[in-house]
């Protein structure tokens, strides 16, 4: 790609693969779930999330999506326990959306496309740092929720009205005492694989955790993610949407399911 990786037709998804090969790789996110496909297994555990509103730092606008960042220096904000060993860290939760409510998740459920995916991400505190972790096999951990037009879920108000803030590119605001937990819905029941970032470097270092169960937002919600643009202040406005990797091969991956 000439310039850096996004989400258009010249530097898209369908063209990662020439500046990051692993593109083309074994264990590459998102996929299609073929329910039926899934195979229950009962030592999966229950999923335990514990989060410290306080660790809530920022929100930004990083040109491809938003994300709020949380502090991560101590084990105050965590997940255990579901397909995972260990203790793993809250370090960010961001969004996938679409132009249109027919599209906009990463991952899929029989073929089925939601207009946005949450994803929570993890890291594994047997590595010093996120940023060591970022590489290794087990290194992340990320829950997908899916997003399904209904209700407006209030519980996604103080994250869109901070959106105002950070229209474009590099534009980053404080955001403090937030409970994320507050996104979950009500089953905690899931789906998981093993796989990869959807965004470049598509590192292969994340066990993917795919909740059963949609939250709900609204379409003036949905409004508002697609309020944000792509572009830095004063350059041409280029509207986020479509920020999101299609379903990639499964080439051979057990897809298990907590539930049966
Ligand atoms: C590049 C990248 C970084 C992070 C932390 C998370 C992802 S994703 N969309 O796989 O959750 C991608
Ligand atoms: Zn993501």
């Amino acid at each position: 790609m000439s310039h850096g990786w996004g989400y258009g037709t010249s530097n898209g998804p369908d063209r990662w693969a020439e500046d990051y090969p692993i593109a083309n790789g074994p264990r590459q996110s998102p996929i299609n779930i073929v329910s039926k496909e899934a195979q229950y297994d009962p030592s999966l555990k229950r999923l335990k999330l514990q989060y410290d509103p306080s660790n809530a730092k920022g929100i930004l606008n990083n040109g491809h999506s938003f994300q709020v960042d949380f502090v991560d220096d101590t084990d105050s904000s965590t997940l255990t326990g579901g397909p995972i060993s260990g203790t793993y860290r809250l370090r960010q939760f961001h969004f996938h959306w679409g132009a249109s409510d027919e599209r906009g998740s990463e991952h899929t459920i029989n073929g089925v496309r939601f207009p946005c995916e949450l994803h929570l991400v993890h890291w594994n505190t047997k590595y010093p740092s996120f940023g060591e972790a970022a590489d290794k096999p087990d290194g992340l951990a990320v829950i997908g929720i899916f997003l399904k037009i209904g209700a407006a879920n209030p519980r996604l108000q103080k994250v869109l009205d901070a959106l105002a803030s950070i229209k474009t590119k590099g534009k980053q605001t404080t955001f403090s005492n937030f409970d994320a937990k507050t996104l979950l819905p009500f089953s905690l029941d899931y789906w998981t694989y093993d796989g990869s970032l959807t965004t470049p470097p598509l590192l292969e270092s994340v066990t993917w955790i795919v909740l059963r169960e949609p939250i709900s937002v609204s379409p003036a919600q949905m409004a508002k993610f697609r309020s944000l643009l792509f572009n830095g202040e004063g350059e041409a406005a280029c509207c986020m949407v479509d920020n999101f990797r299609p379903p990639q091969l499964l080439k051979g991956r057990k897809v298990r399911a907590s539930f049966k």
